[in-house]
């Protein structure tokens, strides 16, 4: 048979039934009650003192745990950040900017831009790798310090990226475009040889409800027209689709 929990308040319960007995006692004398006080006093005495460390004790408990909640708190917004942000320019990486396209293309229309640095490989080979990283941060603050309406920017691979522009229409999103491609263009990247940067740009359009593999194509499509035709320039998707159905 298991043995029942010792009581914590055994001996100030016995002290109070003592108490009890002799109060009940009509022939109870007068140093029976004052034992009995005393007895009583002590257990008190004694209960206040424990209550206090056990206040003081849980106190230090809850601290403790609030630092520790407040340092898991820290750890998951840490870990959500690395998960979706690319660590060289804090944009969205890949994968958070399907996810977030995804989402608005749910419920509103949505435009895209998709960009590429323009000889990007010419500037490694010739400056090296850490100014071609430089050349990518320095990138993506200009494109943040135009982007006056809401929407994403997105590092989608090594010297692409895309913009997410919910509920903007087509030629709004152009005129965004056209904002950075000439922000890039007159931004001094303090290159060793004074030389300039470019990008090339293609802009798509989807209705709510769309697919964003048909948006991301579209824009690429339209970005790598944009290269063909000379780079550092803007050209909307539906440009291109357009000339393709002149051209059947
Ligand atoms: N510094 C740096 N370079 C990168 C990174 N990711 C990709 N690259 C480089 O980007 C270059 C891309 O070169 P290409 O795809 O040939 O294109 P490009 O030279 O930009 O030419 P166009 O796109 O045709 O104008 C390659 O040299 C890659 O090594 C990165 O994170 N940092």
């Amino acid at each position: 048979m298991s043995q029942p929990d010792p009581d914590l308040f055994d001996q100030e319960s016995n002290a109070l039934l003592s108490a009890r007995v002799v109060y009940n006692v009509e022939t109870g004398d007068a140093a029976s009650y004052r034992a009995a006080l005393g007895e009583l006093i002590n257990s008190f005495d004694q209960l206040m003192r424990q209550t206090r460390r056990l206040i003081r004790h849980s106190d230090r408990q809850e601290l403790e745990m609030n630092r520790l909640n407040h340092r898991l708190t820290d750890l998951s917004n840490e870990l959500e950040y690395r998960a979706t942000h690319d660590p060289l320019t804090g944009a969205l990486n890949r994968a958070a900017v399907i996810e977030r396209a995804h989402r608005f293309l749910e419920n509103h229309d949505m435009a895209m831009i998709v960009l590429d640095i323009d000889h990007f490989k010419q500037i490694n080979d010739s400056f090296g790798h850490p100014v071609g990283d430089a050349v990518i941060c320095g990138l993506v603050e200009c494109l943040r310090r135009t982007l006056a309406t809401p929407g994403e920017i997105g590092r989608v691979g090594g010297e692409e990226f895309t913009v997410i522009l919910p509920q903007q229409d087509c030629a709004q999103a152009q005129q965004i475009a056209e904002r950075m491609r000439l922000a890039i263009a007159g931004h001094d990247f303090s290159l060793p040889n004074a030389s300039r940067i470019t990008a090339s740009f293609g802009v798509c359009w989807m209705p709510a409800g769309g697919d964003f593999r048909t948006a991301y194509s579209e824009a690429d499509e339209a970005m790598y027209e944009a290269k063909r035709t000379g780079r550092n320039r803007v050209i909307r998707a539906d440009q291109i689709l357009r000339a393709g159905k002149r051209g059947q």
